[in-house]
Formats: C-alpha cells, structure tokens, sequence
C-alpha cells in the first residue's frame, strides 16, 4: 500500500508534486512530496547538509488521502460488528469508522505481520524458537480527547483481520494509586498527573505480557466511584494485540537521582498512537460529556459525582470548566501534549471529533 497525498497524483513517472506543493531540491536530488513541514512539533531537521530543506519523520496524510486508503480494504463489517461499534458512542459515526479506522487497523494489521516475518527471520538467524508475544500498541492523548473510543474502535476492528483476532484492551487508570493512597500523598486534585499513578505496577504489567507470560493481572478503576475497585481485575491472556490506553502512556522513562534512566512504558511498544485536537475543542468535549453523564452516570445514589447531579445546568458547566481548567488543561500542556511527537502515528481531530490528518512515522 503507498501513502500519497491525493493532490500528489499517483506516483507513476517522475513522482513530482504539482509546483506549489514541490518540496525544496537539494544537493541530493528533490525531498519527498510527502513530508510534514506544517507539524509544528516536527523536530528540526536532522540532517545539516542543507540550510533549506525540510525534514520530518513524519509521513502526512490528510483527511481525503487517509480516507481513500478505505476503498482498496474490503468492508469486513456485519450487522453484528455494526450494532457494537454503536454500542462503544452513540456519537461515532459508521462513516468515521469506515473511512478512518478501519484503514488505521489495516495499517496495524501491517505493521503486526511485518513483526511475526522479523521474529521468524531473527529465530532463523539466532537458531532459536523463541514464540510470539502480543503486539502492543500505546493510545495516548489528553483527557476527553477520544482515547478510550479510538482504542475501542480499533480492538474491535482488529479482530476483523485474520492475524490479530484475540485483542485486549487495558486503560491505565487501573494503576492510579487509590484515593486514601492519593490522599496520604496529597496528590488527589493531581489525578491524571503522572505522579498519581503506581508506574513501577504499570511498566511491571507491560513489561510481563511482552516478555510472553500466559496470564497478566492489571487492577480496575471506577469512574463511578472515582476510585480502584480492589475485588476486581482486568486478566490479560496472551492476546494477539493488546492496546494500552492511558495520558501518559507515552511519558519518557524517569531520571533517576544518579542521572541515569530506566525504562519506559514506551519501551515494550510496538506501535504507539496520538490522539490529537486542539485545547479548546477538548475542553468542549469535556464539558459536554460532564454535562450528559449528569443524567447518566451521575445520577446513580452510588456515584462519587451524584452530588453534581442537583446542579443546575449553569453550575453544572461552571463545574467541569474548573475541573478542566485546574487539573486536566494543565496535565495536557505539562505532560501530555510533549510526548506527542514521541508516537508512531498521530491523529488530528476536528471539532466535530472527525480525523482531518494522519501523521505517520517514516520507516
Ligand atoms: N470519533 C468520535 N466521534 C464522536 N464522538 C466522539 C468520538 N470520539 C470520542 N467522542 C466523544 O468525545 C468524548 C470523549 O471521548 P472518550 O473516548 O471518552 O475520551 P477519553 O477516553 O480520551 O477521555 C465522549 O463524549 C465521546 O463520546
Ligand atoms: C481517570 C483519569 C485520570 C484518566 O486516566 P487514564 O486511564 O487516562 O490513565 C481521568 O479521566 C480523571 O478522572 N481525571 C481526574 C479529573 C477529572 O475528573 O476529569
């Protein structure tokens, strides 16, 4: 499969873009069309040969390109695949998830068959029989932003392709520390923060499913009770694919005292995705889920948040705003948002949550 940009025209012949989309030529003949000079978190270019060139390693693709990746894949969805997408937001488009997910899933269904071909040819040559582990794949990206249906989406269209068909899915806020633990430490409005989670547990879980170990344990967070349910666990079984969701999935490793570093979560990554939108969209999307789930979740007696449930709407709204404006707007910009340029793939929401480009990572 080839990624071009639509306007590129197919790559027969001399491959040159349409002169105003025509990269800048160097000594060593012209840069690819299909760089991302515009990503304003691309790193400087990498190479010093040439003052005027611009690199990235980053593949883009805009929305039309991504979305005609869809019609060389044969629709693999049935009215059973349909009504449970449905079930993950009643707000997800069947459009969305045709044009955009489903050739992200292809995409990663490549990248899960190119990495059993490197094991065999890595065995071959080591003369070892070693056996495949899960092909994990971070979801990363501020509160709100779509995490958790991106991740829900793709574990149930991975499970279309015949390499990956057993997908499990594990959201870090299984490891937030609980809230006494929270509490003892003075860190319960830093939930999300990186310190508000038990990162050793988390590196450790990962760590273990990677290294191939038949049954994994993770614990299990309530948004309803805002808090870890200790008699519940997520069990991860040596799955194909397991997709690892969470803020900070993507956070560099820690410097120790000594200057030295350990590992990251990152490390034990195959592939790795950043859900992206700009700020005020997402504190929008905050807001308004906040504002629906003041007649769904909150309205349960059992709810931490029931409380929020006699607000009126106008307190309610005012609420959420300074949720996002305490915790969750400064998490993004301290910790969050610089990690993005550490992912594999980025996706570009709009404001009405459909994706308007795709970053990918040269190979
Ligand atoms: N692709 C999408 N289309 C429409 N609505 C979406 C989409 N992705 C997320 N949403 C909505 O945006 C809000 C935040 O999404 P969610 O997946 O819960 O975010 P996160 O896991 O990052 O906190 C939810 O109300 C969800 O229904
Ligand atoms: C539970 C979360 C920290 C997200 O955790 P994640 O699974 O991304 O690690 C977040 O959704 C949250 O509850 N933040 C606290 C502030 C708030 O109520 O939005």
């Amino acid at each position: 499969m080839s990624l071009h940009s639509p306007d590129e025209g197919p790559r027969a012949g001399d491959g040159q873009p349409p002169a105003e989309r025509r990269a800048p030529t160097t000594a060593t003949g012209p840069i690819p069309a299909v760089y991302s000079n515009t990503a304003p978190w691309a790193s400087s270019p990498p190479f010093e040969e040439s003052p005027n060139a611009s690199y990235s390693p980053f593949v883009e693709l805009d929305r039309q390109a991504w979305a005609r990746l869809a019609d060389t894949i044969e629709q693999p969805l049935n009215q059973d695949d349909v009504d449970r997408l449905r079930g993950i937001g009643e707000h997800l488009s069947l459009n969305e998830v045709e044009q955009i997910y489903l050739p992200l899933s292809r995409l990663l269904s490549i990248y899960v068959e190119s990495a059993a071909q490197l094991r065999a040819s890595a065995n071959d040559f080591l003369g070892e029989q070693t056996r495949r582990t899960p092909f994990v794949i971070g979801v990363a990206g501020s509160v709100a932003v779509g995490k958790s249906t991106t991740a829900r989406v793709l574990q149930e269209m991975l499970r279309r392709w015949p390499s990956t068909p057993r997908v499990e899915l594990v959201t870090t806020d299984g490891f937030l520390y609980p809230n006494a633990e929270l509490k003892r430490r003075g860190i319960m409005d830093r939930k999300g923060f990186p310190e508000a989670y038990d990162r050793r547990a988390l590196l450790r879980m990962v760590s273990e499913v990677k290294s191939g170990k038949p049954e994994v344990t993770a614990p299990k967070y309530s948004h309803l009770k805002y808090d870890i349910i200790p008699e519940e666990k997520v069990v991860v079984r040596r799955p194909d694919v397991l997709i690892v969701e969470g803020l900070n999935v993507l956070q560099p490793a820690r410097v120790r005292e000594d200057g030295t570093t350990g590992l990251a979560l990152s490390d034990f990554f195959d592939f790795s995705i950043y859900v992206d939108a700009k700020q005020r969209h997402i504190e929008q999307w905050y807001v308004d889920r906040f504002m629906r789930w003041r007649y769904g979740a909150f309205a349960d007696p059992e709810s931490y948040f029931h409380q929020y449930s006699y607000l009126t709407d106008e307190e309610a709204r005012a609420r959420a705003t300074d949720i996002w404006q305490r915790i969750n707007g400064p998490n993004l910009r301290e910790n969050i948002q610089p990690t993005r340029s550490r992912a594999r793939l980025v996706m570009s929401k709009s404001e009405d949550h459909s994706v308007s480009r795709v970053l990918l990572r040269k190979v």
